[in-house]
């Protein structure tokens, strides 16, 4: 008898969990932009490999906006600039969320991960922190810090280019943890913290997969005694090597001794912030996450790039003859008069976007566009690979043109934007501080060599990791130096 009540209150739950899909979905299709058929339950398969360039496929067919279906979850992908700009920028305060992540936030990160952290109180918190610390003015100062790797950077390629890709991580890993922790040395990838920091990173990586685990389909099994244990044991390691290094930096700062860092400025201003020691933890290690794979990668992208494209290259190269000379380096003094560099610089960002996915955001409210209806908690993708190809926004997308950025007199447009740090409120913070660095490595970089790509490997420029950041994978290049006693123009030795 019991068994009885039991199975057929089941079955009604069940029947009743079914009406109401299809009635979501009946109801909901008729308003939301157009979008692939899917199963009528299921709804659409997630794409197996690259989703960026499958969803840049679809909004050939779709257009600008178009829906996909994953059970109940709705997500309305962004693939070109105007629609972007309508949605996840006018409409910033009311799609500025992030869907739940229950496995890599919510339990594996205590829900403090400011790039996961949904919208409220404790984002525009982080928001404020990070922005003090990395708005322009702030970013201003840590050129000099900036123009010292860079340098390094050059000669760690005039000594050894076969491992480009390397030194570029060093550089980004030296600057994060500098402007993160006011580590004064330059920082190597195989440092015992690094090593372990990447491993954290790594998993969450893995946590983060689609599908990787079934408690972000039912958040309930997160109250289960047992469940995904592992996830916890990860979470207490990365909280506890996150909290010694803020704590070196309180025992410096205590002596006194302690240089400028984002973590010295969280301690000493934690009262008014209102942050607690896990949160001043996890922010302070933001920096590194958020901001050393993408700079290296958007180093070997610039490279690669460089390579590729001999006559963009020259054309630099002629600016900085005329601007700088081969008898001392560029520097950020230079960067006004060398629109040719920045113009490299945004056209690289453009060819290959790094989050060329996009980072989800959620919608909080209904947002209206162009008559159709993205209903509130529908995530939205704003995919940077099919909007950087644009082609009202960028002709000839395919092409690599850094002249595009430039006006009649070979300055910066400033009609002319670009979407690479992502959007609206989630805009990312570190971008002055990964704009400089651009700068900086390409003037040095493209001063001091003749790049050039190996006759007998020839670059794949397709050929990327499948990951939320994409990096270049491994490829070769030839360093051909431009100008005499490079190193002591220099002055500064590879570590
Ligand atoms: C070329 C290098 C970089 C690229 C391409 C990049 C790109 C992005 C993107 C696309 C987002 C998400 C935006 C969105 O949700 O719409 C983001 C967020 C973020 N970035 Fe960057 N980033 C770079 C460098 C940096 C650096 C150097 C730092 C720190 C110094 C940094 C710190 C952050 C943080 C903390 C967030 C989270 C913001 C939030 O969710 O509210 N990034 N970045």
């Amino acid at each position: 008898m019991f068994l009885q009540i039991v199975t057929s209150v089941l079955a009604t739950g069940l029947l009743y969990a079914l009406i109401s899909v299809l009635q979501q979905n009946r109801t909901l299709s008729a308003s939301l932009p157009p979008g692939p058929p899917g199963h009528w339950l299921f709804g659409n398969a997630p794409p197996r490999a690259f989703p960026y360039r499958h969803f840049a496929e679809l909004t050939e067919t779709y257009g600008p906006v178009f829906t996909l279906r994953f059970g109940r979850r709705i997500v309305c992908v962004i693939g070109r600039y105007q629609a972007a700009v309508d949605i996840l920028m006018k409409h910033s305060a009311e799609t500025s969320d992030r869907p739940r992540s229950v496995a890599a936030n919510e339990i594996m990160s205590k829900g403090h991960r400011v790039l996961m952290t949904p919208a409220g109180e404790r984002l525009k918190k982080y928001r404020r922190a990070l922005h003090a610390f990395l708005q322009p003015s702030s970013s201003a100062t840590y050129k000099p810090m900036q123009y010292k790797n860079a340098k390094n950077y050059v000669l760690d390629c005039l000594h050894d280019g076969r491992h480009h890709l390397y030194h570029g991580r060093k550089y980004a890993a030296s600057v994060v943890m500098s402007v993160a922790y006011g580590k004064t040395t330059p920082t190597s990838y195989s440092d015992p913290e690094v090593l372990q920091i990447n491993k954290s990173l790594a998993r969450l990586g893995a946590a983060l997969k689609p599908g990787a685990y079934l408690v972000d389909t039912y958040p309930i099994l997160k109250y289960c005694p047992g469940y995904a244990s592992h996830l916890r044991r990860y979470r207490e390691e990365e909280l506890a090597l996150i909290t010694k290094q803020a704590n070196a930096v309180r025992e410096l700062l205590a002596k006194g001794e302690a240089p400028p860092s984002f973590t010295a400025y969280l301690i000493e201003n934690q009262e008014r912030l209102g942050i607690s020691d896990d949160e001043l933890a996890y922010l302070s290690g933001a920096i590194f996450g958020a901001g050393s794979d993408t700079t290296a990668a958007a180093l070997g992208i610039m490279t690669m790039a460089a390579a590729c494209y001999p006559e963009a290259q020259a054309r630099v190269q002629a600016q900085l003859d005329e601007v700088v000379g081969r008898d001392r380096a560029p520097t950020f003094e230079d960067e006004d008069l060398l629109p040719e560099v920045t113009a490299f610089v945004l056209e690289a960002y453009r060819w290959r976007p790094v989050s060329a996915g996009g980072f989800s955001h959620r919608a909080t409210k209904d947002v209206v566009w162009n008559g159709y209806v993205i209903p509130a908690g529908a995530e939205i993708i704003g995919n940077h690979w099919a909007i950087s190809r644009d082609p009202e926004v960028y002709p000839n997308p395919e092409d690599f043109k850094p002249a595009r950025w430039l006006n009649e007199h070979g300055r910066i447009r400033n009609d002319l934007k670009f979407i690479n740090f992502g959007f609206g409120r989630r805009v990312c913070v570190g971008q002055h501080v990964a704009d400089q660095s651009l700068f900086i490595n390409t003037a040095l970089v493209l001063w001091a060599f003749r790049i050039s790509q190996d006759a007998q490997c020839p670059i794949d420029t397709y050929a990327f990791t499948d990951t939320a950041n994409v990096h270049p994978l491994p490829f070769s290049l030839h360093f051909e130096p431009r100008v005499k006693d490079m190193e002591a123009m220099l002055g500064a030795q590879a570590e």
